[in-house]
């Protein structure tokens, strides 16, 4: 019969790294020594580690947390496919309570977190924009499939390279993505044309823009269409990140420097 001891110990047996999740100075003191390697993941690096991976928002969910961190770990060439991580984390949100044993895989490189980390918006707005945009493209605007296009960041310059198609809703409110009240207002006028502008901080800027970028050097895949290419372009024309849901083949993509940098099907996110 096994005790609970070596449970844990086949849990954490063999790993080739082990992260820490936000850890204070003292519980992080206790591992300097340890064999694997260590790294600190949190949204800055209180603890001095010698290895440290930014993860800059908090995600509720323990699985999107891990998922992000080892895809930072990934980015920076810590770890590779097919190595074993003990990630030793806070659920509950008080002292740490969780080991978790995962097996690193190509497909945790989603370019999520480097959108999140290197985009020039707060990371919490990109995270609140994909969340809309993934949750449009599972759930389409009652019931049919719905295209969208969200510009985020840089909004002044984005407003200087488009014109509006309506008259804006959004003109002299001052509300902000990641708002529920907002979410259903961005749901609801995605069925009509053009482009969201979102600015760093988050505020809805407008709606119903149609974007006039230069499409010189825009480096984007044949078979995409007009929103696809506006929103890539208008990345290169700017400092902002588009992320576009496309009402034909239901994939969210985002663009950063007038390059696709993510491709995701909402239905395995
Ligand atoms: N320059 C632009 N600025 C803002 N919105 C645009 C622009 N060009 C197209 N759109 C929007 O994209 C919608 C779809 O256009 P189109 O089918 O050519 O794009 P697409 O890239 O194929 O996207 P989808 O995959 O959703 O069909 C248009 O109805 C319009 O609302
Ligand atoms: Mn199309």
């Amino acid at each position: 019969m096994a005790t609970l001891s070596e449970l844990l110990a086949d849990l954490v047996a063999d790993v080739d790294g082990v992260f820490l999740f936000s850890p204070s100075g003292s519980y992080y003191e206790q591992f300097t020594d340890l064999e694997e390697d260590l790294v600190v993941v949190a949204p800055e690096n209180t603890v001095g580690a010698e290895t440290f991976v930014e993860l800059p928002l908090e995600f509720d969910n323990v699985r999107d947390r891990v998922k992000f961190s080892i895809e930072g770990s990934m980015d920076r060439g810590l770890f590779e496919e097919g190595d074993v991580v003990a990630c030793v984390v806070s659920t509950f949100g008080g002292d740490i309570d969780t080991v978790v044993r995962v097996r690193v895989g190509e497909s945790m490189r989603s370019g999520v977190y480097d959108l999140f980390v290197n985009s020039r918006a707060d990371p919490g707005v990109i995270r609140d924009v994909f969340e809309v945009a993934i949750e449009l493209g599972k759930k389409g605007q009652k019931g049919k499939p719905v295209g969208a296009l969200f510009v985020v960041g840089d909004a002044g310059k984005v407003m200087n390279k488009s014109r509006p198609l309506s008259y804006n809703p959004f003109e002299k409110s001052h509300v902000h993505v990641g708002d529920p009240i907002v979410n259903v207002m961005l749901k609801e006028f995605s069925r009509l044309d053009g482009a969201f502008v979102v600015s760093d901080s988050g505020k809805i800027v407008s709606a119903y823009r149609y974007l006039e970028p230069s499409a010189e050097g825009v480096d984007i895949p044949k078979g995409l269409g007009a929103r696809h290419m506006a929103g890539g372009a208008i990345t290169r024309d700017t400092n902002a990140t588009a992320i576009v849901l496309s009402e034909s083949d239901g994939l969210v993509r985002a663009f950063k420097g007038g390059k696709l940098v993510l491709e995701i099907d909402p239905e395995e996110y």
